[in-house]
């Protein structure tokens, strides 16, 4: 279930710079052309102090083993525990429960996700939803794709509605097109108060980010629909070289 367990600097999305412990689960029924996350193996490797980059496998089969490891790697700046992978809802039942734990020990909880299972979203502090594109895959059929958006949309209005600081992200590459990304800021505007973070792509197999030119453009034209709604974020932690 959990490739590993480390402390970080939030690297991404609305909450950029804050220190954070990640939970990452392994597996993903995705594959994002620029996924830049080896999630395969269940290999359940725990940082050996905060931000040490060195690992050790731990047994974290029980909550206990996997509270334990986060109590661990706390730090006196922790923002907040996220749930990340591979795709961390494909274990929404044992999520719920570490959650659950975690809420009444006093930490905030955060979800990074696909959105592609809105029926199993419950309760998240912060909630960061990414909106994958077309061209995030490999010559996807229109009906599978508008299914994964289709399901992206409602997770995001599931979160909003519950009262959940949900944002949404997008990677955009240099093949995404600004007429996508005006629908989905207009799609994302009719939820209510949703920021978007517009990411471009970390250079990855023959993936490209657009040029400065055109992430001004896309970030205007998002504008028109979210107004202020609207941020660019870089993964930091890829030019600090953390984790
Ligand atoms: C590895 S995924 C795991 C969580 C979830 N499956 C998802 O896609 O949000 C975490 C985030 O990493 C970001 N990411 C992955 N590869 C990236 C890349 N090459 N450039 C920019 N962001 C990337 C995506 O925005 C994604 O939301
Ligand atoms: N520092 C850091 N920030 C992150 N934000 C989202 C991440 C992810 O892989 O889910 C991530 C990550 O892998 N590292
Ligand atoms: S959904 Fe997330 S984990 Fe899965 S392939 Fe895409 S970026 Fe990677
Ligand atoms: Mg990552």
């Amino acid at each position: 279930m959990i490739r590993e367990i480390f402390n970080s600097i939030m690297g991404e999305g609305k909450y950029i710079g804050r220190r954070f412990i990640f939970i990452r689960f392994a597996g993903c029924p995705l594959n994002c052309l620029y996924c830049d996350e080896e999630h395969k193996k269940h290999v359940n490797l725990v940082e050996q102090y905060p931000s040490s980059g060195k690992f050790e496998k731990q047994n974290l089969e029980s909550e206990e083993d996997i509270i334990k490891a986060v109590n661990k790697l706390k730090t006196p700046d922790l923002f907040s525990v996220s749930f990340t992978g591979g795709e961390p809802l494909l274990y929404h039942k044992e999520i719920k429960e570490i959650s659950k734990i975690l809420k009444n020990l006093g930490y905030r909880t955060f979800l990074e996700s696909n959105g592609i299972f809105p029926e199993r979203v419950f309760h998240f502090d912060i909630a960061s939803i990414d909106i994958k594109l077309k061209d995030h895959f490999k010559n996807i059929g229109e009906e599978e794709y508008k299914k994964i958006y289709k399901n992206e949309l409602k997770t995001i209005k599931k979160f909003y509605n519950m009262g959940t600081d949900v944002y949404a992200k997008i990677v955009i590459t240099k093949d995404s097109k600004i007429n996508d990304l005006v629908e989905i800021s207009k799609d994302l505007s009719d939820i209510g108060d949703v920021m978007l973070c517009i990411q471009p792509a970390t250079p990855i197999n023959n993936i490209q980010p657009p040029s400065q030119k055109t992430l001004f453009k896309i970030m205007e034209a998002c504008g028109e629909h979210l107004k202020d709604n609207v941020m660019l974020t870089l993964q930091i932690h890829k030019i600090l070289n953390i984790l």
